[in-house]
């Protein structure tokens, strides 16, 4: 059965907010993160830096590192003590402003090019612009909060805050509050980019019996019968499914690296899980040969049939948390 992406008619279509081509071109010339600027926080373990060649803020507690990104407010590494890291990484660096290939993407206020005219970039108006960070803290045990924004836009009619926990758990948060005078529908994303010892080896459990909408399939509707595996009868060697009304609880279970990523979510009632496949992967930009084996995208969203709705003054909270699992269930070992 087909089934359009966008189930409402009170879909908020969003123009290009008028500042928004001179952010982008201001985010092509930012240079490294303000070093004096972090240091006014004065908390301990929190630096200026680069990772993967970008410049970033550095986090180092005594559970985890991590490195974020201003450019797209995007969270590029996070290493529980002792482990591998949690995310993938494109080894090719993106020509900023371009979009950053791997770590987690935010994904506001749309999501693909749901609900919207041709006119606006892929995924929002968030990751390619310039954020900053606007408070950080540490609590007793060294577990580190930050909060980051991206420009407001005074003629969006919405507004965008994360929040983001290094401990030994990660935890973010994107807070959207509806700043205008009418009610606003959104979509969003927490774009993960898990890695992996190879995505045809991998399984992701807590979707068996969930229905999804297939992208790669003009948005037919499916239903999963088991674990998620790349090498699906149906659409073997690439997934691009966007699984509505979904549990929030989800395990990658990866016997390669011997862990299982466990990824909790509140305020998303939808996961997508995408990973582009042999084909799709050759003709990307940003991607080796064959990197797209090394990452599974399990995002947390609201997209498909998932659409929030804000009245004037409201706000909505999507969260998401991220732990390492060995595999017999227990906390990875150090
Ligand atoms: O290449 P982009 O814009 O980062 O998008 C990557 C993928 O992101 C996923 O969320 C979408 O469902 C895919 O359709 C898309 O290809």
């Amino acid at each position: 059965m087909h089934v359009a992406p966008a189930t409402s008619s009170v879909e908020t279509r969003f123009a290009v907010p008028r500042d928004f081509a001179a952010q982008v071109a201001n985010a092509a010339q930012a240079g490294a993160v303000d070093a004096d600027e972090l240091s006014d926080f004065d908390v301990p373990g929190v630096r200026a830096g680069l990772f993967a060649g970008y410049p970033a803020v550095l986090i180092e507690t005594p559970h985890a590192q991590a490195a974020i990104a201003l450019h797209g407010g995007h969270l590029l590494s996070y290493v529980p003590s002792g482990q591998q890291d949690v995310l993938w990484m494109s080894p090719r660096q993106a020509q900023l402003p371009a979009a950053i290939r791997g770590g987690v993407p935010v994904i506001w206020p749309y999501f693909g090019r749901q609900g919207q005219a041709g006119d606006v970039p892929s995924h929002g108006f968030a990751r390619t612009v310039q954020w900053r960070v606007t408070s950080v803290v540490r609590d007793e045990d060294g577990t580190v909060s930050l909060t980051l924004a991206p420009p407001q836009h005074a003629d969006l009619g919405l507004a965008l805050r994360m929040h983001v926990r290094i401990g030994p758990a990660l935890e973010q948060t994107l807070e959207t509050t509806n700043t205008g005078e009418t009610a606003i529908a959104f979509t969003q994303a927490l774009h993960s980019y898990f890695r992996v010892s190879d995505v045809a080896a991998v399984r992701v459990e807590g979707l068996d019996g969930l229905e999804f909408l297939d992208k790669n399939d003009d948005y037919a509707r499916h239903t999963q019968t088991g674990d998620w595996v790349l090498d699906d009868a149906r659409d073997p060697g690439r997934s691009d499914y966007i699984y509505a009304e979904a549990g929030g609880r989800y395990r990658l279970d990866d016997p390669g690296l011997g862990r299982r990523i466990e990824l909790t979510t509140m305020g998303s009632r939808s996961v997508v899980v995408w990973n582009p496949g042999e084909a799709a992967a050759e003709r990307s930009q940003d991607m080796d040969q064959g990197a797209w084996r090394g990452f599974l995208c399990i995002e947390a969203a609201n997209a498909g049939p998932d659409v929030v709705r804000l009245a004037p003054g409201e706000s909505h909270a999507l969260t998401q948390r991220v732990r390492v699992l060995a595999r017999d269930g227990g906390l990875a070992a150090r």
